[in-house]
């Protein structure tokens, strides 16, 4: 019987490749492992067996797959599962999602490459007229891919051709992946199949004169006495002898070499619950809640600094202890180090941590580990990809701080949300999920009261410290009066020196990044814009630049306008940068440090940063968000925020409530331990209810105003929103297209579709772009909307083939 294999690849493709697997391969090829694979004329890709089966595809001339590339399966099954409905879900392509999956190292755009072996000279008679052609390309250029290859020579599949020059041992192989990766494998020696380990001495008569390798092989059994494992590497700088001795050692059923599996020293220790803090009442009781009804999602929703995480910390000792693996989701790995060495006392071995920050290696390291573990108990945290990691036997999935917007991927494609990801992928494993945050999601916490999810709240800190005390200062009052001390409330100023008097620590938030927001001609009142972005420019002074914050585009800033060419430009609005040298000019003698992107993108520089601030060597610690996102310091007196306003008024639907949860976490730094803390808010509009909803803790009054809102302006909860969004670099083409694109759409979907429109920016790195929004009832199956979706819109784009618009869609969009 035939066989034939579905293949993912790596590309947006709307349907999976299906390729025949031929006799040779017919043992050798399994599900979840990468092959290769000829696509078109001349290319070749590496992709991944997602089904084997017996149903001959009628409609087109099935190619075979050319070659394995594992030995084994590097995927588990369950996975597929998962990418199938993320596919399905987001509206993109599986082989897309697989591509997000996989890390670096196991991608599968890998290059086998070949080098031309020069030890063995070119014999004409040994060599067909192809395998001629191939090793005189060697001749000309050290080192070619296949591809290369492929291209160079005009053949479709070299690859049998390199197979057999291989053999001929005319070339060899430098079988490296793009980006590439190989675990690290030791090189060991062992008794071989003709060793006789009770007559020795047979052994070394047979040897006859050949005294380097009867040395060798005393060498083997004097080393394998001491160290009981003989690596090859070892064994023969003892001995002073060659590879070449020990090749003939084997190749006389002597010795063996083999290559050490790099993982067998893990091993699971039985993970118990020592060393873990105990839990206080209130913690106790969250935890009996989450364990009678975690059947069900659980929302913990529990105020800033009530030690939500030493809750977790149980529940996942708990079901380690039941020999089950956990997925601790974070938003940001590098604010976690701490925690991540207090976890690793508890659970050694078993912990792993994975982020996309981490260098190729170390991720496929963590993939194989995890992969290797099959269902034995493992602890990962991670960043949003972790998601994508081999489980097998899945039995917490802990999304910590879920309202975080960095759980969403934007670019590229899959453009998921790692919490509702990570729900479904619990589901799959009948996994146990937990959502947890002080300032919840609306989405969860409707979820909640709808009884979707079970709600288990916290009102207290730990150690029963009262949350700080809040006061807000108007802005525009001040300014009037001319009270301001440059961007500072002269309470601000007061109450900084008094903390830093006391020896507390003083975090002050301003969501902007570098010196001036923008740069104004005061004559004509132009302002510098990005080249290719419809965008202002932001000026940071120590690099003496215009930045773009969205495209990375910079130049230095003009000595007088480009418009009017006068010479009266002026920098307006402040971010970090100013904000610290200010505070530097105002406290000559205090510690700042700085935390934004542009100070932390050095792989320790987040650490450092921390640690300093930990350690007490830092007074003032200024920073973006970054400072919001749970941040767990004992000595933090007082927190300032320097301006509420871009916050609570930026024209979204979301507004509102990003603007409490920003507020309200980075308020949460304060007074966590001993004395009460306290938070001033710079704001012009101080009596504006989301700033009341944060002095008085009211998480419940905002929730209930927005659901109101939402409901009448059809907006999740209540409505599910599709975001579409269409690109192109000429502008008439984009309003053009877009009109007739949203013509179709509504002749679909009729009042539920909005726009087309231009968002806030028109322009982006150099494409023109415009939205167009689905609005859509919860009721509607969402399945049936999506199918009509992508059918309509690649129909559209097969009408419009020359200089297509790009068309993206971003499923629940934030
Ligand atoms: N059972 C416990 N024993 C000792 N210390 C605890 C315990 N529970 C919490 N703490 C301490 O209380 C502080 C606050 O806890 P944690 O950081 O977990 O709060 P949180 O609920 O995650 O807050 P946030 O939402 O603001 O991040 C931490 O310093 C933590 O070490
Ligand atoms: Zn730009």
């Amino acid at each position: 019987m035939e066989q034939f294999a579905e293949i993912l690849l790596p590309l947006a493709l709307p349907v999976n490749y299906t390729y025949r697997i031929p006799s040779a391969l017919g043992d050798i090829v399994k599900v979840g492992m990468r092959v290769i694979v000829p696509l078109g004329k001349r290319k070749l890709y590496t992709g991944l067996v997602k089904e084997i089966h017996q149903r001959k595809p009628k409609d087109f001339e099935v190619k075979d797959i050319l070659d394995a590339e594992d030995a084994s399966p590097i995927i588990a099954e369950a996975q597929i599962e998962f990418w199938e409905w993320l596919a399905q879900y987001y509206l993109c392509s599986e082989g897309e999602v697989m591509n997000a999956a996989l890390p670096g190292g196991l991608k599968l755009e890998s290059e086998m490459v070949i080098q031309r072996n020069l030890a063995k000279e070119i014999i004409d008679a040994e060599l067909s007229d192809a395998e001629y052609l191939i090793v005189e390309a060697l001749e000309q250029q050290d080192r070619l891919s296949i591809k290369e290859i492929a291209e160079i020579t005009g053949f479709a599949n070299p690859l049998f051709t390199i197979k057999e020059l291989l053999s001929k041992a005319y070339v060899v192989l430098e079988e490296e992946l793009k980006g590439g990766y190989k675990p690290r494998q030791a090189r060991l020696v062992k008794a071989g199949p003709e060793l006789n380990e009770d007559d020795v001495s047979a052994a070394f008569e047979g040897l006859g004169n050949a005294a380097k390798q009867r040395e060798l092989l005393l060498g083997f059994f004097q080393y394998r006495n001491e160290r009981g494992e003989v690596t090859a590497a070892m064994l023969l700088k003892r001995c002073k002898a060659s590879d070449g001795s020990l090749k003939s050692l084997e190749a006389k059923g002597l010795l063996e070499i083999f290559y050490d599996d790099p993982f067998r020293h893990q091993h699971s220790e039985d993970p118990s619950a020592n060393g873990l803090f105990p839990l206080s009442e209130s913690q106790q009781k969250a935890f009996d809640d989450i364990t009678q009804h975690w059947e069900q999602p659980i929302l913990l929703h529990g105020v800033t600094s009530s030690g939500k995480t030493e809750v977790y910390t149980h529940l996942m000792a708990e079901v380690l202890k039941q020999g089950r693996q956990v997925l601790y989701l974070v938003p940001e790995i590098a604010l976690t180090t701490q925690l991540i060495q207090r976890l690793e006392r508890f659970f050694g071995e078993d912990l792993l941590v994975y982020h996309s920050r981490y260098s190729d290696r170390e991720r496929v390291e963590t993939w194989l580990k995890l992969f290797r573990k099959g269902d034995k108990p493992a602890l990962v945290i991670g960043a949003r990809s972790s998601i994508f990691l081999p489980f097998q036997n899945l039995g917490l999935v802990i999304v910590d701080e879920e309202h975080e917007n960095s759980y969403k991927q934007y670019e590229p494609a899959p453009r998921y949300h790692a919490r509702d990801a990570a729900l479904v992928l619990a589901q799959q494993q009948n996994a146990h999920v937990i959502l947890g945050s002080a300032t919840p999601a609306y989405e969860s916490y409707f979820n909640a009261r709808k009884g979707k999810y079970h709600l288990v709240e916290m009102k207290e800190r730990y150690g029963a410290i009262a949350l700080p005390e809040i006061r807000p200062f108007n802005l525009r009052e001040l300014r009037k009066r001319k009270q301001m001390r440059g961007y500072f409330a002269p309470e601000l100023v007061d109450e900084i020196e008094r903390q830093m008097k006391k020896g507390k620590q003083i975090i002050l938030f301003q969501n902007r990044r570098g010196f001036s927001t923008f740069l104004q001609c005061d004559t004509c009142g132009h302002v510098m814009q990005c080249r290719n972005c419809d965008i202002s420019l932001t000026y940071h002074k120590h690099r003496h630049q215009l930045r773009c914050h969205v495209c990375g585009y910079n130049t230095p800033p003009p000595r007088s306008c480009p418009a009017c060419k006068s010479q009266q430009v002026r920098s307006l609005g402040f971010g970090t940068e100013k904000l610290e040298d200010e505070l530097q000019l105002m406290f000559p003698e205090a510690r700042i440090q700085r935390m934004d992107l542009d100070t932390t993108r050095k792989k320790k520089a987040y650490e450092n940063i921390l640690q300093s601030f930990e350690d007490g060597d830092t007074d003032i610690l200024v920073g973006t968000q970054m400072v919001t996102k749970g941040l767990d310091f004992g000595n933090v007196g007082l927190v300032g925020i320097m301006n509420a306003d871009s916050q609570i008024f930026f024209p979204d639907f979301r507004a509102h409530e990003k603007a409490f949860q920003m507020l309200a976490q980075v308020a949460g730094r304060a007074g966590r331990k001993g004395e009460r803390g306290l938070v001033l808010i710079q704001s012009s509009s101080p009596d504006h209810e989301v700033i009341h909803d944060v002095i008085g803790n009211r998480y419940r009054s905002g929730y209930e105003r927005e659901m109101q809102e939402r409901l009448e302006y059809h907006y999740p909860p209540f409505y599910r929103l599709i975001r579409i969004s269409l690109k192109h670099r000429k502008k008439e083409v984009l309003e053009e297209r877009a009109v007739l694109y949203g013509q179709e759409l509504k002749a679909l979907f009729g009042r539920r579709v909005y726009g087309p429109e231009y968002p806030l920016a028109n322009r982006l790195r150099g494409m023109y772009q415009m939205e167009i929004l689905l609005k859509l009832e919860s009721k509607l199956s969402l399945k049936a909307v999506k199918q009509a979706l992508s059918e309509r819109t690649d129909a559209f784009q097969q009408q419009h083939k020359s200089s297509p618009m790009r068309i993206i869609f971003d499923v629940d969009p934030l």
